[in-house]
């Protein structure tokens, strides 16, 4: 049998299974197989990777990807937006590759990917829909493109999220707050920190039936919220990629005020018109926040903040604190690193002095204050002499264990 008749057959034993609490387990069981069978499909014996047309270098300080059924709008928004022409027309599937433009804003460069138009069924191939879903998981934002004129869009909606799902992403959502070890031995040690209603009567018994689908006996969880059976499943299944998708209507332009307001609405979505150039500021100045992005202006001693060349960070990728930032001005600045100087709207007065943990936010200015060469010299002696003296300490023991 092949995947995807064997992932059929137990979609048909879920559907045939009733929900009850009694039941979570097999559910539990049945779930962590299709995880795995899913994830098979992720990974194509044919040596994975983007595929021809698809293998687009990474570049800018961050990228998004369109995903969308066709004929939504997609290449004409990435027209639109960037230096790039992507051929744009009435009917479908007139994209066939990953093509990308840049995006210029706030001092920012932001790498967008007009995609093939994907349809229900991309996650197990129909379409080049593997090869759209691998792009869109190796972005920093997915951008959902959806004809806002079209009746029924949130259904397509919610086609393309279940598309998205099935293949291990998860829009808008934060890992499940679970602590999960794998051990050699001592079995599986179960434990939650609160009460847990959505696994079933017995609920270590439910992750004990995830577990053993996937061959772990020896391992530590600790729950530390009320979680479901898909939550564990994506614990211990491990690859899942959790990005932000904003949802674009596009086409607003062919419908009334109210609908356009309907749409507005609706969680992480804009609505703009490509035809009529609506909203597309608005839609830049989201992206820019849904990436996490922030601009830091560093500072020389004694010199005025270098307004040209902001470092951009991305608290969806490096993270925004001064570490951060000082990793992205060099790579020896951490080993240097005394304490930094910062302004702007993440202190309390300026300039304040943080360590390197400090969350920086946008337009701060930083200036890093290096150890002096004496006291660089003295910390790496301190770390000299700590090691003699623990060396001197495991030499000594050898020969004669200290009383305890
Ligand atoms: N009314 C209206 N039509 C639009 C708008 N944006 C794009 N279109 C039209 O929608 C059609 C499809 O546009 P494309 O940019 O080719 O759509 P796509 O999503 O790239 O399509 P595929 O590459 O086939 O998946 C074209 O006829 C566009 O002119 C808009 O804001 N309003
Ligand atoms: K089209
Ligand atoms: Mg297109």
């Amino acid at each position: 049998m092949g995947i995807l008749e064997r992932i059929k057959e137990i979609e048909q034993e879920m559907d045939k299974t009733q929900r009850n609490k009694a039941t979570e387990g097999h559910l539990g069981m049945l779930k962590a197989r299709l995880a795995k069978l899913r994830s098979e499909l992720l990974t194509p014996s044919s040596g994975g990777g983007g595929g021809q047309g698809f293998d687009v270098a990474r570049s800018g300080d961050g990228r998004v990807a369109m995903i969308g059924f066709p004929s939504v709008g997609k290449s004409s928004l990435l027209s639109e937006l960037t230096e790039t022409e992507s051929v744009a027309a009435g009917y479908e599937f007139t994209t066939l590759t990953c093509i990308p433009g840049n995006v210029y804003y706030n001092d920012t460069r932001i790498q967008l990917l007009d995609l093939p138009g994907i349809i229900e069924g991309a996650a197990y191939g129909k379409g080049r829909g593997r090869e759209v879903i691998a792009v869109a998981r190796s972005s920093d934002l997915i951008l959902m493109v959806l004809d806002g004129a079209k009746e029924g869009v949130n259904q397509h909606r919610q086609i393309l999220e279940r598309e998205l799902e099935t293949v291990g992403l998860r829009l808008n959502k934060t890992p499940p707050n679970v602590y999960y070890r794998l051990k050699k031995d001592g079995g599986v040690k179960f434990n939650s920190t609160i009460a847990l209603t959505k696994l079933g009567d017995d609920p270590g018994a439910t992750v004990k039936r995830v577990l053993s689908e996937y061959k772990i006996h020896n391992c530590e969880v600790l729950v530390r919220e009320d979680v479901t059976v898909d939550d564990i499943v994506d614990v211990v299944q491990g690859n899942r990629k959790y990005v932000k998708c904003l949802y674009v209507y596009n086409k607003v332009d062919m419908i009334s005020i109210e609908d356009m307001d309907k749409l507005a609405r609706e969680p992480n979505s804009i609505v703009v018109s490509v035809h009529m150039k609506l909203n597309l500021e608005a839609l830049l100045a989201k992206m820019w926040v849904y990436m996490g992005l922030i601009r830091i202006f560093t500072k020389r001693k004694g010199h005025p903040p270098d307004f040209t060349d902001p470092v951009i960070l991305s608290s969806e990728r490096s993270g925004t604190n001064v570490k951060a930032a000082a990793q992205h001005i060099s790579r020896e600045m951490i080993d240097v690193f005394n304490y930094a100087l910062v302004w702007g709207r993440s202190t309390k007065h300026d300039p304040m002095r943080c360590g390197l943990a400090h969350q920086l936010q946008d337009e701060d200015v930083l200036q890093i204050v290096p150890k002096t060469i004496t006291q660089q010299k003295r910390s790496k002696g301190y770390v000299k002499i700590a090691q003699n003296a623990k060396d001197a300490l495991a030499t000594r023991r050898k020969k004669k264990p200290l009383k305890t």
